[in-house]
């Protein structure tokens, strides 16, 4: 048996275009844009990298973005005066800090400085506390895209059996609340869970966001069960090559033999983070302008 590939890349597109159509009917009604402001502090390459990235695909959806780029070296006080003036631009819908952070900046004051109708990261705790009581809100961008690849794949989840391995507050601990949502059985394992192989074995639905190279084996999955790979970890490059490959948390070779259904790295979550923004900072314009959205449109 081999697993059927979830394709992340291609249903993020697809979100993507959605988000474009309703951009621009909100940008008609409203008479302005939808605006996406992502700060930069620092130089970390693939920070660089992603938050390039968000500003294109941001403009190539009809909003506008705004980037900010402050250097390693910045205080905490010219962080923390950038996100209280971006708080007040009325042509801000959502701001994004990119983590990780230098070291001298406090993560958490940071985010709690972002005004939480623009926090379309959803880290802020105003946030984290809505999704725990079922509010509306801003869900994480990585958790509600992997919650979308897996009602696509599997429709209703209501009554599955599901492993969060990770207890981040960025991606295990969302995405065990919004399994739970959806009906699900959730245990969230993590590094000091006994017998991690046995619990993961129980699942039907394994969610591995633990940050570790091909740590979930195949010996690990119940067959058929629905395996969706968060981690994105860069392998030491091989002789006589520049750059190292980029595997997952989950052994894909191994896994995709008793899987029914796996994510690929790359090309698997990684897509829906930033297509889930856009939608995220979408929704907020709606908020923001008093316009309203189709229930379920995006
Ligand atoms: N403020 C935030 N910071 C960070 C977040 C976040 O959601 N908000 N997430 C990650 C980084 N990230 C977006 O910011 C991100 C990571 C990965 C991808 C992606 O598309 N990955 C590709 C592979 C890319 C590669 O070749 O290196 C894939 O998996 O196919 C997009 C966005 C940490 N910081």
């Amino acid at each position: 048996m081999s697993a059927e590939l979830i394709d992340g890349k291609a249903f993020a597109e697809g979100l993507r275009e959605k988000v474009g159509a309703l951009a621009a009917t909100f940008a008609a009604k409203a008479g302005r844009k939808a605006g996406l402001a992502v700060v930069l502090v620092g130089e970390d390459p693939a920070s660089q990298v992603y938050v390039r990235s968000k500003g294109k695909q941001t403009v190539a959806c009809g909003m506008a973005s705004f980037e900010h780029k402050l250097p390693a070296t910045a205080s905490e006080a010219d962080l923390l005066g950038l996100i209280e003036q971006l708080n007040a631009d009325r042509s801000v819908d959502g701001i994004l800090v990119q983590l990780p952070l230098p070291d001298h900046l406090d993560e958490q004051k940071v985010i709690a400085t972002i005004a939480p109708d623009k926090d379309v990261d959803g880290f802020h705790i105003i946030n984290a506390g809505r999704l725990a009581v079922g509010q509306e809100g801003f869900v994480p961008c990585t958790p509600l895209g992997c919650l979308m690849l897996l009602k696509d794949r599997l429709g209703d989840l209501s009554g599955l059996d599901a492993v969060v391995i990770g207890r981040s507050n960025i991606v295990g601990k969302p995405m065990a609340q919004l399994l739970l949502q959806e009906s699900c059985t959730v245990t969230v394992a993590h590094s000091r869970t006994k017998d991690l192989p046995g619990v993961v074995r129980r699942a039907d639905i394994v969610v591995a966001a633990v940050g570790r190279p091909e740590m979930v084996k195949a010996d690990w999955i119940k067959l058929g069960a629905t395996v969706i790979d968060v981690g994105i970890n860069r392998l030491p490059p091989e002789p006589g090559a520049d750059k190292g490959r980029l595997v997952g948390d989950v052994d894909f070779a191994g896994v995709r033999d008793v899987a029914g259904a796996i994510t690929p790295v790359p090309g698997g979550v990684g897509p829906m983070t930033i297509a889930v923004l856009l939608r995220n900072t979408l929704v907020a314009a709606h908020r923001n302008e008093g316009v309203a959205l189709a229930a379920g449109a995006l």
